[in-house]
């Protein structure tokens, strides 16, 4: 762990000077951002996990948060209507890698996990989660059996409601997995599951559930009128397009890209703003913080 959890973050000192939130890149991104300024009562703030608030690792175990995250998430979330994490992990994994639990001023906090499918109320401290679909079970077998030739470094993480393919420690990530996603991807399909690519995995999952719909519905619930989203994958795609669809509706919206050298330019390229990896994003949490301190 980063940061210790012993007691409530406080956050930082005010600062003498508040700094400017930076400029997005797009009207309607700058009218997204002055929306939240606003109003941040009537705001969602939707953040991804993994290369987003937690710098990207060899070992899915390892994905702790970036310094300081912790704190920027607990003080952005004493200060706008709803702040959620929005992952592909399973909400059990990013409460154990955040420690989340233990922060007691995360009133607002939700985790909705496996892309929507499960969801974490920091107010409550419950998780709700479906029964996983019948075909992870028979795929689970079939994979091994699927994977017994691939190159060493192949590993499968078993979410219970999805199993992911990581090739990240094979000698030549992205040969293994151009190689390994034909086969995979019907593999996936005869179980009625679909595949999904994402940083050197392929994510076998069930079909129909993104960020988009989870974001959708989330702003549906709380009733937001403004949403940042930030997202550094192709999993975050859907969430960022529902951005565009959400702003027809009238509700504003700013998307922010946690940049790295493996970003997707499909991503990096519609995003309003672009922060320089997850310590980029702590910087704007903190610096949005700062901006709305009563
Ligand atoms: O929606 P996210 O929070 O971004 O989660 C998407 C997937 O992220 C994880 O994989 C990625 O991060 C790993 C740890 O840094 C890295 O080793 C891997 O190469 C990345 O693709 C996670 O393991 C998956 O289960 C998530 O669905």
């Amino acid at each position: 762990m980063t940061e210790s959890s012993t007691s409530p973050p406080t956050g930082r000192a005010a600062p003498a000077t508040v700094e400017s939130p930076p400029t997005p890149r797009t009207p309607a991104g700058g009218a997204g951002l002055a929306a939240l300024l606003t109003a941040p009562e009537n705001a969602l703030v939707a953040l991804d996990y993994d290369g987003t608030l937690s710098p990207i690792v060899s070992r899915p175990g390892d994905a702790v948060p970036a310094p300081g995250a912790m704190a920027a998430l607990s003080r952005i979330a004493r200060r706008v209507g709803t702040v959620a994490i929005i992952t592909g992990r399973p909400v059990d994994a990013v409460l154990q890698l955040t420690e989340a639990a233990r922060f007691a001023d995360l009133g607002r906090l939700l985790v909705l996990g496996q892309y929507g499918l499960q969801r974490w109320d920091a107010e409550t401290g419950q998780t709700t989660s479906p029964e996983p679909l019948p075909g992870v079970g028979t795929l689970r077998s079939a994979l091994t059996e699927a994977l017994q030739d691939a190159p060493a470094g192949t590993s499968v993480e078993d979410k219970q409601h999805a199993l992911v393919v990581h090739v990240r420690r094979t000698a030549d990530p992205d040969a293994t997995l151009a190689a390994l996603t034909p086969a995979l991807s019907r593999l996936a399909q005869d179980h009625g599951l679909e595949a999904a690519p994402g940083k050197r995995v392929l994510e076998l999952r069930p079909p129909g559930h993104d960020k988009g719909r989870a974001l959708r519905a989330l702003i549906a619930e709380r009733g937001a009128r403004s949403v940042l989203v930030a997202g550094d994958d192709l999993g975050d795609l859907p969430a960022f397009e529902a951005v565009d669809e959400l702003r027809a509706s009238g509700v504003g919206g700013v998307t922010v890209c946690s940049d790295s050298p493996e970003v997707p330019d499909a991503l990096r390229l519609r995003a309003d703003l672009v922060v320089d990896g997850p310590a980029g994003m702590v910087t704007l949490l903190e610096v949005l913080a700062d901006r709305l301190m009563p």
